[in-house]
């Protein structure tokens, strides 16, 4: 992870030979505008009064790991099947594939050793478009894509070249240049399922430069203009910036009731959610409630409770969702998997419906009376879909809007009336700034992966958001925070977003693991993890698995390599564009490929079923995110279990949080790891305060009286660096 010049690899001589001859003429002819270059990328608040009520619901907990065993020896192999819809393994991986090129174990070319290109999105996110172009690593990519994928059209780059689509302010006609790729238009690896006639090929190669890379700053606003709530989105996807085009419109959603309530079962453990330990600190709490007809909601509401399969309250909306009735300002903190989208969208859609609405699609000017925000695409979309369900047959309208799409759509949904309004960072602030919705309606302002959300990567925009002209003031609005995990410093930046008496809800340890995920340490160096990860998925056989790197580039590679040893494989990570995305994410869904390689971008929130397995082939740079990743399993009462490859080289600093985590969750520790975790003490690191790593408590206990901020707010010193920020949109 950034300890190697990968770059130098691909001046390798023998690395070249990785590269069809069709794709080599291509790219170095320069044709299409392309820049085909070599050049190396330069690597890349809370005083509030002492006396809270602390309410403690207890008992001990089961250890959920009666897990559905599987024989380690079960040579379940997966059937050869061409990859449907995930890489090209068919015709693209078959003759032409890697026979002659195999990625040979303890050579240091063997494996795609990169720079942490999050870097090149850090920067992108700090300098807008800083160097996404020519140069980029795109380009570097490409040549280390196109020379090391031999498969003929298993990856190919897309095209850059100048994206020179005349800027167009009017949504109505074509938008314009939308930041989806970089200012040149970079490219980068593209999946081309050529073997079964999906749509993966993408990249026309026209000199617009479609296809670019996606564009971090659609979601991350440059901080170029910080001082202007309104020129960022102008700078962006607006199309006053210069930029391919984005021109993909996600299909529509399911209008069938079927498929609008469709959803997994609740797994054997669900019931022992009862037995978790659940603190809520702050003043005047209101009681937890028991059950839904407790809540008191409306008729339809219930029904659509009903048709979704619930029948019983998790401990985070037995507490959430009286506290939110209540009108207070929330920040909630449940493991993975345990119901916090419906604990925040219930009690809002409940007031909704009993003080009515204002927005109608019969207004000009839309003002949300909710608005939503999440990290990721994929996730936004989810919570969208949620929505929907509880929302259905009522006068409730939710909308969704995220980068990777063309703006125009995102802006005729909203103006066929928005009273919840889904939305990644980016493109809220470009509606906002194209003054496309009105924000003085705001009722409620959801952070989902609050602790992201506010972090360094995407709490800038935060503050932007609610500095914007209109938005009601933290007295004004209510504020709700929901995440599983709540580093104590994220938690005092939380409180420049909340009233002073928000209250504080943890369910379980706070960033605990989930403990319905069987957790197993291996320790595996770089050049052994190819062959264990075919070695576990052929053990696994059809199950779904996650297998998670910690780069896009790495998240090309593995998953092309797995499609050449015939699992079927798909990926997502922040170089894909939208549409291959969802489609990724839909064929892993489906099973059509039960393995998905992702990065980071797909750690957080995304609930997919059937979902049995989590492996981090590269381990995460924090301990939050590790137990974000592993939560994609043994979700809402489900088992599931999760594999990671320890590289004592670069994962030694993980140990000790690791250690913790595990014991917490029951889980065996491996003695290995207690050795290097000991070895590598970190002084003030405690099993409770997990020192700078996790959090364990309201911090208003830890901290009360005491602000750390600077003026910005956000602390270079105290926020965590944003995690893995090139998977993040
Ligand atoms: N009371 C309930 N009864 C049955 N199923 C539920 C209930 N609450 C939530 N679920 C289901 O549990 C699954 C997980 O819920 P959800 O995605 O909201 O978890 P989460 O806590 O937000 O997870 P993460 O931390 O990963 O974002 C979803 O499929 C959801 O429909």
């Amino acid at each position: 992870m950034g300890d190697e010049d990968w770059e130098a690899e691909i001046i390798k001589p023998h690395m070249s030979s990785y590269v069809p001859v069709f794709e080599k003429d291509r790219y170095s002819s320069g044709a299409n505008g392309d820049t085909f270059n070599r050049t190396p990328a330069s690597s890349s608040e809370m005083d509030d009064g002492p006396s809270r009520r602390d309410h403690f619901m207890r008992s001990g907990f089961a250890s959920g790991r009666s897990m559905g065993n599987r024989d380690a020896g079960e040579s379940n192999k997966r059937e050869n099947t061409s990859t449907v819809g995930g890489f090209g393994v068919g015709k693209s991986f078959g003759s032409r594939g890697f026979s002659n090129n195999k990625f040979e174990e303890g050579d240091s070319s063997g494996f795609w050793r990169e720079s942490n290109n999050d870097c090149e999105d850090n920067q992108t996110r700090s300098r807008g478009f800083s160097k996404r172009g020519g140069y980029q690593d795109g380009n570097d990519s490409e040549a280390s894509g196109s020379s090391r994928r031999g498969g003929r059209s298993s990856f190919r780059g897309c095209h850059g070249g100048f994206g020179l689509g005349s800027p167009n302010s009017e949504y109505e006609q074509d938008e314009g240049t939308q930041r989806t790729g970089g200012l040149f238009g970079s490219r980068r690896p593209a999946l081309s399922g050529t073997g079964n006639g999906d749509t993966y090929q993408s990249r026309s190669g026209s000199g617009s430069g479609r296809g670019g890379y996606k564009g971090l700053n659609e979601e991350v606003v440059t901080g170029s203009r910080k001082n202007s709530w309104k020129s960022d989105a102008e700078g962006g996807e607006s199309g006053d910036t210069q930029g391919p085009k984005v021109t993909y419109i996600p299909p529509p959603p399911p209008e069938d009731e079927d498929s609008i309530f469709a959803h997994y079962q609740t797994g054997i453990n669900f019931d022992k959610y009862d037995t978790i330990l659940v603190e809520v600190s702050g003043h005047d709490a209101p009681p937890a409630i028991l059950t839904f007809e407790e809540a008191n909601l409306c008729q339809t509401l219930n029904n659509n409770i009903a048709k979704a399969g619930y029948t019983k309250l998790t401990p985070v909306q037995k507490y959430s969702i009286p506290i939110i009735l209540a009108g207070r300002d929330l920040m909630a903190c449940a493991q993975t998997g345990s119901g916090k989208t419906a604990a925040f969208l219930l009690p809002i859609l409940a007031h909704l419906m009993r003080v009515g609405i204002t927005a109608s699609r019969f207004k000009e000017l839309q003002e949300p009376e909710c608005i939503i925000v999440a990290p990721t695409r994929e996730l936004i979309n989810q919570i969208y879909l949620e929505a929907r369900k509880f929302s259905f047959g009522t006068c409730v309208r939710a909308v969704v809007i995220y980068g990777g799409t063309q703006l125009g759509h995102s802006i005729r949904q909203i103006v066929q009336g928005c009273n919840i309004l889904c939305a990644t960072p980016g493109r809220l602030m470009d509606i906002i700034g194209k003054e496309k919705i009105g924000l003085k309606q705001v009722k409620y302002l959801v952070l989902d992966e609050a602790d992201r959300m506010l972090d360094m990567g995407f709490g800038p925009e935060m503050k932007k958001l609610i500095s914007c002209p209109g938005m009601p003031s933290k007295e004004q609005r209510q504020t709700l925070m929901f995440s599983a995990t709540f580093p104590e410093e994220i938690q005092r930046l939380a409180g420049e977003f909340l009233k002073s008496n928000y209250l504080f809800v943890a369910v379980g340890q706070v960033g605990g693991a989930c403990r319905d995920v069987q957790q197993t340490i291996l320790q595996v160096g770089q050049y052994s993890k190819r062959e264990k990860l075919v070695e576990i998925l052929q053990n696994i056989g059809d199950e779904r698995t996650m297998v998670f790197v910690e780069t896009k580039k790495k998240a090309d590679f593995i998953a092309t390599f797995l499609c050449q040893e015939k699992i079927s494989t798909t990926s997502i990570h922040g170089d894909r564009e939208q549409r291959e995305r969802e489609q990724a994410l839909g064929d892993f869904r489906c099973g059509k490929c039960p393995v998905l390689v992702a990065t980071s971008v797909a750690a957080r929130g995304l609930d997919i079923e059937n979902v049995q397995h989590v492996i981090n082939f590269d381990l995460p740079s924090t301990i939050d995110e590790y137990v974000h990743r592993i939560g994609r399993t043994g979700r809402c009462g489900n088992t599931g279990r999760a594999i990671s490859f320890f590289d004592p080289e670069s994962d030694s600093h993980l140990a000790q949080p690791l250690v913790k985590v595990l014991s917490d969750a029951q889980q065996d520790v491996p003695a290995w790891l207690e050795e290097i975790a000991f070895s590598t003490y970190v002084p003030g690191f405690s099993g409770n305060a997990r020192g700078n790593v996790f959090a364990s408590v309201d911090t208003r206990k830890n901290y009360q009286g005491k602000s750390t901020l600077n003026t910005a707010g956000f602390s270079s010193s105290q926020a965590p660096s944003p995690v893995d920020d090139e998977s993040w949109d």
